[in-house]
């Protein structure tokens, strides 16, 4: 991997503005494409998570006394400096995650774009004058940091992921400690580097890389200087993390897994809804919680959709990110293949039959064939389990209100989608889904001037729009007496 500004190759922890290594305990950060090395990284454990709380609690005073102005003038610097070296970042994150170039660079604007939104926000944090029902008293609100704050996040967005975190934190005047996916590590460091060039102050930002998630996860969910705790990631280790939280009652926001469904209706145009779920579905090689993950189509218009829909999934390029021309990239690791064999096979055990794919790609060990499968039923394991993989689980239905039944029935809500012109059932529809985030005639929903969260086992808080900063920040209540 040939960087141009090799000085976003780093392979520390970051504390303190300072890069520091640990010799003797390093962990291996590999290219899923090609199974090669990448680089070795400090494996942060107890001691160095100690150090990061320290330095942003010794931070947080001149951080978040700094005038919100000032902030978002560091945040903008930020902001231009990743954006300048968007194509190093890119090729950066391709290769510890391998997703598409062209997909990585959408994730890097998609990432600053949340740096660029919350240095604007954070200059209109305002509080109120309450009217008081008394002569003598005056009531005001304050809006104010929430403090040391921690970050935990997912391998499948490495730089998305992180800046919708860090962004609206730091822009609302709180320090950060991150712990960035094991996997996917060299992304955050990159960003990391951005951040100090671009003039953040020491112990703003700290970053520890590490294998030992739930050793250093206990010590961010424990300790009593950090005082909030925002985590995405799977369901299993966000109520982990809120049960260990619960001891120090920290301020959480949980952005947890999803099982999506994808609805077409008989009056969708059929076009559109083949171009949405296909957007949805195949994004990241179907690793992402809002991917589509079971497709119900009403019966009458499933002929015309299963032949668009196949003659568009039969059309992707499966191989090497770095490549030009691909579409479907190798899932993350080992892991993720054998769930997909696994759910696949549960669902053909039970019913399923094979339209397109189904095996592993020739490409190498972790690439899986862009796959479709039809006849599917809801006793099927990969329709309550997200399946994180190119696979699209097609169900039939007769009637609209069969169809909002099988889509809500599960424990997930995050995203769900439909397609219908219809503009009455399209009301009726959006109201009776019990999802976070609704995608109507369009699969691709995330940007950061909307809400993005779920409900349901998807976990609460939302990021980004002008609710992701109120995250952040506390309501302090002031009555002035005796006026
Ligand atoms: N809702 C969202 O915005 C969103 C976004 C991306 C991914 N996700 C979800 O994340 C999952 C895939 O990501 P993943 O495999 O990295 O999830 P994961 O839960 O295994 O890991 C997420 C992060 O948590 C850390 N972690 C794991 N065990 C931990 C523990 N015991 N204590 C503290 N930290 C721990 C990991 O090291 C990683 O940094 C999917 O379920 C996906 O739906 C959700
Ligand atoms: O994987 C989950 C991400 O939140 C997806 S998105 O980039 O926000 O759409």
């Amino acid at each position: 991997m040939q960087l141009v500004y090799r000085s976003l190759l780093q392979t520390g922890y970051f504390i303190n503005n300072n890069w520091q290594q640990c010799s003797e305990n390093r962990f291996a950060v590999t290219n899923p494409a090609t199974g090669a090395e990448i680089a070795t990284v400090a494996d942060a454990g107890v001691k160095e998570t100690g150090e990061a709380i320290a330095a942003a609690e010794a931070a947080f005073p001149a951080w978040s006394g700094l005038p919100a102005k000032e902030r978002a003038k560091l945040l903008r610097k930020w902001y231009d400096l990743i954006i300048a070296h968007t194509d190093d970042l890119a090729l950066l994150l391709t290769s510890e995650q391998g997703k598409p170039l062209e997909e990585a660079k959408g994730e890097i604007q998609y990432g600053a774009s949340f740096i660029e939104w919350f240095a604007e926000e954070c200059r209109r944090v305002y509080g109120e004058i309450i009217p008081a029902p008394v002569a003598d008293r005056r009531f005001m609100t304050l809006k104010q940091p929430v403090g040391v704050v921690a970050a935990i996040t997912p391998w499948n967005f490495p730089v998305a992921m992180i800046t919708r975190k860090i962004a609206p934190a730091i822009a609302a005047g709180c320090t950060v400690v991150l712990k960035p996916a094991e996997d996917t590590p060299l992304s955050a460091l990159a960003l990391a580097e951005l951040a100090r060039e671009a003039g953040l102050p020491d112990g703003v930002l700290n970053i520890i890389p590490s294998t030992q998630s739930a050793e250093v996860g206990k010590i961010l969910c424990t300790h009593p200087a950090i005082h909030k705790l925002s985590f995405t990631g799977s369901t299993g280790v966000g109520r982990l993390l809120m049960q260990q939280s619960s001891s120090t009652l920290k301020k959480l926001a949980l952005e947890l897994g999803g099982n999506a469904p994808s609805i077409v209706f008989d009056d969708a145009d059929i076009e559109i809804a083949v171009k949405g779920t296909l957007a949805s579905k195949y994004r990241n090689a179907g690793q992402t919680c809002v991917c589509v993950n079971r497709v119900l189509v009403q019966r009458s218009v499933y002929p015309a959709f299963l032949e668009a829909y196949s003659k568009a999934v039969a059309a992707f390029k499966t191989g090497d990110g770095t490549a030009p021309g691909i579409q479907i990239g190798p899932l993350i690791n080992k892991k993720a293949i054998d769930k997909v064999q696994e759910l696949l096979a549960d669902a053909l055990n039970k019913g399923a039959e094979l339209v397109m794919g189904g095996h592993l790609h020739s490409a190498g060990p972790l690439f899986f064939e862009p796959t479709i499968i039809s006849n599917c039923t809801a006793d099927m394991t990969l329709s309550h389990e997200e399946i994180f993989g190119p696979v699209t689980a097609i169900y039939l239905f007769d009637t609209e209100e069969e169809a909002i039944t099988l889509a809500n029935s599960t424990e997930y809500g995050l995203a769900a989608y439909f397609f219908s012109k219809d503009v009455q059932k399209i009301w009726r529809v959006a109201e009776k889904l019990e999802y976070g985030i609704i995608g109507v005639n369009e699969g691709i929903i995330s940007f950061a001037e909307v809400p993005f969260g779920g409900i349901k086992q998807s976990g609460y808080g939302k990021e980004g729009s002008f609710y992701g900063i109120e995250e952040y920040l506390i309501t302090k209540y002031v009555c002035l007496g005796n006026m």
